[in-house]
């Protein structure tokens, strides 16, 4: 039974078959194979493992295994050598179906019966498209190639987001899923659950006594929550992004589980049930903040074409291959929530995301009220030029990706005969402590499948949950037209106005 997260490096012992459904796709080949590959590499699979690629493209083994190991050798976050990968992709095989054909699943269930070659332990990850979810667990459930739990081999399967396009739609891939399968079977993966340093605000807030006592409305002024991308449209991306744009792709998983752990009370334990429930609960009092209009609370944006600074030309959203000229999705959104609980009653809650911005950069701002007295001048200097201002309050800053880490903003009196104050930086950063490589997310994750452990991993109602936060933004998307960004910046100035009120801006670094 799974009762902690903290699993760290445990090798795993159960013999397993490990289906990947979406085989040929860009996810498995950049993410999942080379996180398969460092486990074994680091000798954390069990001795008797079998990967299966499902997909429709026509290989044999021998050439899928040629395939993976070229992907190995491009992505492995760790130098490879050639004996290892061999070996590694010798554990492969490729079954060519479609996961709309019951044949194709019979013909799986009869490969099976080898149980020496395919271990009865099975894990599905469907890395696919998510129209396709329902038809594949649906199918799986019917050929007998999964079985409810019962103490004897263990059959999981794990869902990539997004989890439906909205409440009804998560509403009804919820109940189709627990029809065939039980919840303890089902792992919904939303990968930033992965990373080191999104783990790490569990431990920073619960494992320290000295900042959970000011962690509420007395001591917070707001929280920003920023997950900026650089990139556009990538390549092959654009028909699924402009179905689902930045609200359905960031917020409703990613973006929303930053806000849970940064903001959730402490569980009574590190079970995943009682972490979830936690979630659940913060995330049931958390509300858009809309004063009058839901256009006070959130602004959409789309980029605009531009120049790359080197004579070339960046195409604009509504340019891109495969978006809808037309389009009225949305690359970037800011958003301003309200957590209605006695801890956070007050305190503004700001989220933005988007494509196409000024740096690649996700953090978690906790930005603390100014002190009640201003005996001090602050003074801040940009190029030798230094300024006086008010006291500058504290931030604390969750560096979740690139230089990971944490950071307090303090004012510290600056040398000199002057009594005035300047913002220093104190940090512990990941790779000034460790002189190691983080693992990659789905490193974490898989391995957490394959041990049982929900823990990262997100459960019916916290998805549902997620998705009752945005839905008055998904019903009103034509009183929130998107307004263009030029790219590379820091969204829209529009989306400043979500500070009213509020002492402070975004955090544009
Ligand atoms: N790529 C990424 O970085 C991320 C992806 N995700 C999620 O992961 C999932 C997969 O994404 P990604 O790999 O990018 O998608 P791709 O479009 O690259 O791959 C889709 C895969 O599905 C297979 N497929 C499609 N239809 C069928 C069918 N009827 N029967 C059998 N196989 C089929 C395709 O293979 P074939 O055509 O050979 O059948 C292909 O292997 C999606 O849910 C996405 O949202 C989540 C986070 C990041
Ligand atoms: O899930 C997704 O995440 C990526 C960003 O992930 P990161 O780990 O690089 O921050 C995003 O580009 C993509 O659109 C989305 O589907």
């Amino acid at each position: 039974m799974a009762t902690s997260g903290i699993i760290g490096e445990n090798r795993v012992n159960d013999p397993v078959t490990i289906v990947i459904f979406g085989a040929s796709g860009d996810l498995t080949h950049r993410k999942l194979i080379p996180a398969l590959y460092i486990a074994y590499a680091q000798d954390l699979l069990p001795e008797k493992f079998t990967i299966v690629g499902f997909a429709r493209r026509d290989y044999d083994d021998e050439t899928f295994r040629t395939m993976m190991a070229d992907s190995i050798k491009e992505f492995s976050r760790l130098p490879t050598d050639d004996e290892t990968v061999g070996r590694f992709v010798s554990h492969i095989r490729y079954h060519k179906g479609d996961i709309s054909s019951m044949d194709a699943y019979d013909d799986l269930r009869t490969k099976f019966e080898d149980q020496e070659a395919y271990p009865e332990n099975r894990l599905f990850y469907l890395s696919i498209i998510p129209s396709l979810f329902e038809t594949a667990v649906r199918s799986l459930k019917e050929s007998g190639l999964v079985v409810k739990p019962g103490g004897g081999p263990w059959t999981r399967v794990v869902i990539e987001k997004p989890f439906g396009r909205d409440l009804e739609s998560a509403l009804a891939l919820n109940s189709e899923l627990l029809r065939h399968l039980d919840e303890s079977q089902v792992y919904r993966i939303d990968h930033y659950l992965g990373k080191e340093t999104v783990q790490n605000i569990l431990s920073f807030r619960f494992a320290n006594a000295i900042f959970e006592p000011v962690f509420n409305r007395s001591y917070i002024d707001h929280i920003q929550i920023t997950a900026s991308e650089t990139v556009g449209m990538e390549k092959g991306r654009g028909g699924y992004y402009d179905e689902y744009g930045a609200v359905r792709d960031m917020v409703t998983n990613h973006l929303l589980q930053l806000l849970c752990l940064v903001t959730m009370e402490a569980p009574g334990d590190l079970s995943a049930e009682s972490i979830r429930n936690e979630k659940v609960k913060v995330l049931n009092a958390t509300k858009l903040d809309i004063r009058k209009e839901i256009s006070d609370a959130v602004f959409r944006g789309q980029y605009g074409g531009g120049t790359d600074g080197e004579g070339g030309r960046i195409k604009g959203y509504l340019e891109e291959d495969r978006i809808d000229p037309e389009s009225n999705t949305e690359s970037f959104v800011a958003m301003r929530l309200a957590i209605n609980n006695w801890r956070w009653a007050g305190v503004p809650i700001l989220l933005r995301t988007g494509k196409r911005m000024a740096r690649k950069t996700t953090e978690v701002a906790v930005q603390f009220k100014v002190p009640p007295l201003q005996l001090f001048q602050q003074v801040e200097c940009e190029d030798d030029v230094c300024d006086i201002t008010r006291i500058k309050p504290n931030t604390l800053i969750f560096q979740i990706q690139p230089n990971e880490g944490i950071f307090l903003k303090v004012g510290t009196k600056r040398p000199g005969m002057r009594f005035v104050v300047e913002d220093v930086k104190m940090d512990f950063s990941y790779s000034g402590t460790w002189n190691k490589s983080l693992p990659e997310a789905y490193e974490r994750l898989l391995l957490d499948t394959l041990h049982g452990d929900s823990t990262l991993f997100t459960r019916s109602d916290e998805v549902e949950a997620e998705w009752r936060v945005v839905q008055p933004i998904l019903e009103n998307l034509n009183a929130l037209k998107p307004y263009t960004y030029p790219p590379n910046a820091w969204g829209m100035p529009e989306a400043d106005w979500l500070f009213h009120g509020v002492e402070g801006a975004w955090r544009n670094k």
